[in-house]
């Protein structure tokens, strides 16, 4: 089993990048370029995971995924959150059955 710890081992990684050198790094090149390139990216990589979830094979899903991710990490990091800010909303949603949650919206 691979150890989950590499998310926060990449995310560390992604902070050490803001305001480097772009010259050999793709982190530092996004900061560099924005928070509307970032958001750019998290959604093409979302319509290129969801792409290959549909018709791709599991190695191309399991690449996208990874894709997705990581570049999320990069938007969260550029607009000052973290994952731990991710996984506290997970915990507090933990139990809610998602049925449940759409019954008790208000109608609108
Ligand atoms: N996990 C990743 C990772 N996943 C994907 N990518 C890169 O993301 C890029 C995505 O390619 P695309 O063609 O979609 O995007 P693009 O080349 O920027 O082109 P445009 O969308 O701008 O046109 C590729 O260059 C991939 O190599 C990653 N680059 C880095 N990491 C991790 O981040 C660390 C720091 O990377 P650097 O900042 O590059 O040192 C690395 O050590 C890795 O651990």
């Amino acid at each position: 089993m691979s150890d989950p710890a590499i998310l926060d081992r990449v995310f560390q990684v992604i902070l050490s990048r803001k305001g480097a050198d772009t010259a050999n790094s793709h982190v530092a090149r996004l900061f560099a370029k924005g928070r509307a390139k970032i958001a750019q990216k998290v959604g093409e990589e979302g319509v290129e995971a969801a792409l290959a979830g549909l018709a791709g094979s599991e190695t191309e899903l399991v690449g996208e995924a990874a894709d997705l991710i990581f570049h999320l990490f990069i938007l969260l990091a550029e607009r000052g959150l973290t994952p731990a800010d991710v996984w506290a909303e997970l915990e507090a949603r933990e139990g809610l059955s998602g049925v449940a949650e759409k019954a008790s919206r208000p109608k609108g």
